[in-house]
């Protein structure tokens, strides 16, 4: 499996959503938002940044759920803007702080939204490259959920969620 794979899948899905819901305008801002709200899911399930709590992170899973939720976002992105040309998964090994890397991506993705170049889709990729390696995702755990998280939003469409 390699992003292109991934791309693929999640074209088929995004023509089934947009068939299934009959979606006929440009969805771009309203995806730029989704991905946004993904990353900040995916950081209060990490609870990196909450230094009034002793409360402990979600389970690994829920955590690598709201990171695919991304992944699917990211993936819809570049689709609509004809981006879909990086093949290899960006493997970043730093180690960085969470909280750090979050804000830097939500600086990231406003910025592509604000500006949608190439540059700025790939600079997305390359920071959940990092945060996938200081949640202690590889590659191969992001397929998995992804390939889980694809089907469930089928099933999600096909029962009128
Ligand atoms: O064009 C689209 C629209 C949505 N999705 C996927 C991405 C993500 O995996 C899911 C939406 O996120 P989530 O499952 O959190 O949806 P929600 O409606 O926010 O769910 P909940 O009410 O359970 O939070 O749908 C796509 O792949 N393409």
């Amino acid at each position: 499996m390699n992003l292109q794979q991934l791309f693929t899948m999640q074209k088929e899905l995004d023509d089934f959503i947009e068939q299934t819901q009959n979606i006929q305008q440009d969805v771009f801002q309203e995806k730029g938002l989704a991905l946004l709200v993904e990353l900040a899911e995916l950081a209060n399930e990490t609870r990196c940044f909450k230094f009034w709590s002793t409360k402990g992170p979600s389970a690994r899973e829920v955590i690598l759920e709201e990171y695919v939720d991304s992944i699917h976002f990211i993936l819809s992105l570049g689709l609509l803007k004809g981006y879909t040309s990086i093949e290899m998964w960006p493997f970043v090994e730093e180690n960085k702080d969470l909280t750090a890397t979050f804000l830097e991506t939500q600086s990231v993705i406003l910025a592509f939204i604000h500006q949608p170049t190439e540059e700025r889709y790939l600079a997305i990729w390359q920071y959940y490259g990092l945060l996938a390696y200081n949640l202690g995702f590889t590659f191969e755990d992001v397929v998995g959920a992804y390939l889980e998280k694809n089907q469930e939003n089928y099933h999600r469409q096909r029962s009128g969620y």
